[in-house]
């Protein structure tokens, strides 16, 4: 086809944008690209006085499914999802703060457990995205966070959120994140012992509002509920054959599916004719975690706020309540995991690994961390902001 003539495109003013918005509004778009999902945060502050902080007034999340890592071999086509994300702030930040709002993400585990080329080429696919978009782009404004900024960023969003950082006699809570593809355990310790104890990279300490802060944080790499299943069926570490099947008996008997994770798809099954159940399963999860992890003593003493899928997946089994959340002894978890695992049967229109990941969760805190049996965990929705029922300002 000839293209067609588009004379009368020069009779139409060009789109202007008109300076309608209020000048003590401020904008910030944040990234999180998970390994998972890549969901996007578009907040707005107000400045309501100029001798305070602005304070945040809203925020709009959006989500798009899989993350960035699985298109580890099409970079262009991963960095159009970042894109089309990038399309609602347009309509959420009025033009005329476009070129003052900063816009950055920040990768976390999925890309970290790339191979270091292609996850540099799927960030600069997404800084050129950044680039060609009309906000602010800050130096250094796509990367690859670290696990321990990871940890914590949601330990001051718990306890800032919650009011501890700003009040007289601080009880802070520790934070427990159980993401796809790594898990983080972060909290401050009151006893002298447990910073005697603990390897010097696993505490980190910073300044805010002028107390210093030396906190008990890790993240391990490859202990996240989706990089668990893999290695349960002993697929994380392999070069996966085609057609090659990997079998557990977390699964249901006859099941046999794929799945896809990181770019690379999985066949997997029920032990047809072995067996199935929570002993036999619990056996298998346990070794995934035993003997790798820190486990500091005084954890079994504090109580902690756990989120995404210690959350996620104590709302599917109806351990808590899906708005509010709950508080739940780590046993809890364990009871849910037997109940699950020895009706399997009884559970098939849920995933089929809820057996595997209830499973998982137990061997994690008890067997992993090393948390009694009675340690209360808050389980809440993951804090990000005014929606949450927690006063942000
Ligand atoms: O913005 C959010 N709000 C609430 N939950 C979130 C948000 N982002 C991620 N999650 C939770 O994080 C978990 C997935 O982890 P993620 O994809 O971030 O992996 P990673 O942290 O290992 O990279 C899920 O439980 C999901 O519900
Ligand atoms: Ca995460």
């Amino acid at each position: 086809h000839p293209s067609p003539d588009m004379w009368f495109q020069g009779l139409f003013p060009p789109r202007v944008c008109l300076a309608n918005a209020r000048t003590n509004t401020f904008y910030g778009i944040m990234f999180d690209a998970g390994s998972t999902g890549t969901r996007i945060h578009i907040y707005t502050f107000v400045q309501k006085n100029p001798e305070q902080p602005p304070e945040l007034e809203g925020e709009i999340f959006e989500s798009v499914k899989p993350g960035l890592s699985a298109y580890v071999d099409q970079p262009e086509k991963g960095a159009e999802t970042v894109k089309g994300l990038l399309k609602m702030a347009k309509e959420a930040v009025p033009c005329s703060h476009w070129k003052e709002t900063p816009v950055v993400l920040k990768a976390t585990a999925g890309l970290r457990l790339l191979p270091e080329p292609k996850a540099q080429a799927l960030l600069s696919e997404v800084r050129e995205v950044f680039e060609k978009s009309p906000f602010l782009v800050p130096n250094n404004s796509v990367s690859i966070m670290d696990g321990s900024s990871e940890g914590i960023l949601a330990w001051i969003t718990v306890n800032f959120l919650t009011g501890q950082l700003y009040s007289q006699n601080q009880m802070t809570v520790g934070t427990l994140d159980l993401g796809g593809a790594s898990t983080q355990i972060t909290f401050l310790p009151r006893s002298e012992e447990t910073l005697e104890q603990t390897p010097v990279d696993f505490v980190t300490s910073f300044e805010m509002f002028n107390s210093t802060y030396k906190l008990y944080t890790h993240s391990y790499l490859g202990f996240g509920l989706k990089a668990a299943r893999l290695a349960t069926l002993g697929a994380l570490e392999m070069k996966v054959v085609n057609g090659q099947m990997f079998r557990s008996s977390c699964l249901p008997k006859r099941l046999e599916a794929e799945w896809h994770f990181g770019g690379v798809r999985y066949q997997y099954g029920g032990n047809k004719e072995g067996e199935t159940g929570f002993e036999p399963c619990y056996s298998e999860v346990v070794k995934v975690v035993q003997g790798k992890l820190h486990q500091p003593d005084e954890i079994r003493r504090r109580s902690f706020y756990a989120f995404s899928y210690y959350y996620d997946r104590a709302v599917d089994t109806d351990l808590i309540d899906y708005e509010k959340g709950g508080v739940l002894e780590v046993r809890d978890f364990e009871r849910k995991a037997k109940e699950v695992c020895d009706n399997m049967d009884r559970y098939t229109s849920a995933s089929p690994f809820l057996c595997m990941d209830l499973s998982y969760i137990t061997a994690l805190l008890k067997e992993g961390f090393g948390f009694g049996d009675n340690t209360l965990l808050q389980v809440r929705e993951a804090l990000q902001g005014p929606n949450t029922g927690f006063p942000v300002s």
